[in-house]
């Protein structure tokens, strides 16, 4: 089978700095792959490399063996990569439901109108509803999105995110800035997502009960290099990866 997403030799300076460094690696469709490093390693770097907020100095990126390394943000998602949105792109004086449908008709071609005829309206309508209870928001539909709590806009943006439908998706610390109360519910939306089994999912996250629970591969990074890939079981084990920085790692997990 083909990977989905790939790169080779990828890396970015900024001067001297190299936050990522010849990252080569393979994603296979369908699974769930996170990736994890101490604070500074070059992980949002990197899915900004992949995503197409950063271009490389060097190397490549493939999707579906498609290059897609000059690509924009915006091809990119047509072709199947998705990043979550931040929450700057979300309305804030719309519902969340009507915030999920803009996304959801913006992804069929039909740009940011409130009004559709009836019929597309309903059918935009009822994917929006189908999302919102994915992401655990369904009792929220109705609430201006300016009112939600923080993990709650963190759901409305993994919501608008699954809207464009695209077979990867890039998760970008969901749990950041979240309460200790608000954890356990965004883990079950990213459990959900995952068993729904259409999706390749890559995931940067500091909480390692998480990682380990969700992840089909790991891959670490190590001042902007690949220090390696591997199952999660291999990787606790890896004296390499022990003694490199798992102490470090551990510090930062919460
Ligand atoms: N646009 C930029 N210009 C200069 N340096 C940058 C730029 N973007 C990132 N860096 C540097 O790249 C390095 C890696 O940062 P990055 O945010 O990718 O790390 P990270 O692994 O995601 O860290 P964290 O876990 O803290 O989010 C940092 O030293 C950062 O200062």
């Amino acid at each position: 089978m083909q990977p989905i997403l790939q790169t080779e030799g990828l890396t970015i300076a900024f001067g001297g700095h190299k936050p990522v460094q010849d990252v080569s690696l393979n994603v296979m469709p369908h699974t769930f792959t996170s990736i994890i490093g101490p604070n500074g390693a070059g992980k949002t770097t990197l899915f900004n490399l992949l995503s197409g907020q950063l271009k490389p100095t060097e190397g490549k990126v493939w999707l579906k063996g498609k290059d897609i390394t000059h690509l924009s943000v915006a091809k990119r998602t047509r072709l199947g990569l998705g990043r979550s949105f931040q929450i700057t792109n979300v309305f804030p004086s719309l519902t969340v439901l009507e915030n999920v449908r803009l996304a959801v008709q913006a992804q069929e071609g039909v740009y940011y109108s409130l009004f559709a005829s009836p019929k597309k309206h309903a059918h935009f309508e009822k994917r929006a509803i189908e999302l919102l209870e994915t992401v655990l928001l369904g009792a929220k539909a109705d609430s201006l999105a300016k009112n939600l709590a923080h993990g709650e806009k963190r759901k409305l943006e993994i919501a608008m995110l699954l809207a464009l439908e695209t077979e990867v998706l890039l998760l970008d610390e969901p749990t950041a800035g979240m309460s200790l109360e608000e954890v356990p519910s965004i883990l079950e939306v990213i459990r959900r997502i995952k068993e729904q089994g259409n999706r390749t999912i890559l995931l940067i996250e500091h909480k390692m009960d998480m990682v380990l629970s969700f992840s089909d591969r790991l891959l670490v990074l190590f001042n902007g290099r690949l220090l390696a890939e591997d199952t999660p079981e291999n990787i606790m084990k890896s004296e390499l990866v022990q003694t490199a920085y798992l102490g470090g790692l551990y510090d930062d997990a919460s």
